[in-house]
């Protein structure tokens, strides 16, 4: 994780090669990384992009749910959770400069940024069903909330990748910037938010967000449980590990 700050904004750019795919490790770096921007009372606001060209995250590491060990499950599952608890419920203003895919984890740090812009001719959304699994309650109640319950629910029902257009369409992004204008837009929007009093916009984010977060953590051990014994389940594991072969071949083919 690339983290620096431009006088009083932070910016992250995910940089683990080749896809910025969400490991154990990388996860508690990014949560650590947002922690500390969390705590600086000199921050107030962060950037969050790729430092990789076309992708800004392919989601969670597929590998940690594959054949897993049980301990270890647990211990990604509670980064996975604690990183959206951060995002979503960040005191600090927050804009997803997505310069490349952002298929479900990735798409899911987008979407609990305060803004999102997005450059042309990527794809973004929470593909899991195409993977055989099923987004937690929280995922769909944080897609719900940005582009309303039909398009959710039909979106997480076929798993569907939207392309740039397409999120704009349905409000998944807020607006389509060109490749080389982005960090500069994304400045320009962080810079409409501190127009605004901290203390307003952030006890008004509380106002929307709270309640969610607060069912997350009032479900989070029954929500690490289920998440295990679904992961571990024979026909998951099967479905997996087709996908990953999938991808393999893809990439051959
Ligand atoms: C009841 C409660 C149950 C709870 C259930 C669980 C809920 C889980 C929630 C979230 C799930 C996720 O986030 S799962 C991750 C989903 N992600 C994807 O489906 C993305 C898959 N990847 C792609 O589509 C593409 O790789 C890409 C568009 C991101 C990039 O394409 P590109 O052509 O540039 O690169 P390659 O495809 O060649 O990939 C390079 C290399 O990376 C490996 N790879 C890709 N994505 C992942 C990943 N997410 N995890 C691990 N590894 C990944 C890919 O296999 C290639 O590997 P090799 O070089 O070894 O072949």
């Amino acid at each position: 994780m690339l983290t620096f700050k431009e006088s009083c904004i932070g910016v992250m750019k995910l940089s683990k090669p080749p896809v910025n795919s969400l490991n154990l490790e990388y996860l508690t770096e990014f949560n650590i990384a947002i922690e500390k921007l969390e705590n600086d009372k000199s921050c107030r606001g962060v950037i969050i992009t790729s430092a990789l060209p076309k992708i800004f995250s392919a989601g969670l590491d597929i590998l940690e749910m594959y054949q897993p060990n049980t301990d270890r499950l647990r211990q990604f599952w509670t980064q996975v959770q604690q990183l959206w608890i951060n995002l979503y419920g960040s005191q600090v203003a927050t804009v997803a400069a997505i310069n490349g895919h952002a298929p479900a984890g990735g798409c899911l740090v987008s979407l609990s940024c305060d803004y999102r812009i997005m450059a042309p001719n990527y794809t973004i959304g929470l593909n899991e069903t195409q993977l055989g699994i099923v987004a937690p309650f929280w995922f769909s109640d944080t897609i719900t909330n940005t582009i309303g319950f039909r398009k959710a629910e039909r979106a997480l029902q076929l798993g569907y990748m939207f392309t740039t257009d397409e999120a704009k369409a349905c409000g998944l992004i807020d607006k389509i910037v060109p490749p080389d204008q982005i960090m500069a837009v994304a400045h320009e929007e962080m810079k409409k938010m501190f127009a605004v009093p901290d203390f307003a916009r952030q006890i008004t984010k509380n106002q929307c967000r709270k309640q969610f977060i607060d069912k997350l953590h009032a479900k989070r051990d029954a929500d690490t449980d289920n998440f295990v014994n679904f992961i571990t389940k024979d026909s998951i594991q099967k479905a997996m590990g087709k996908y990953l072969e999938s991808l393999k071949k893809r990439k051959s083919g």
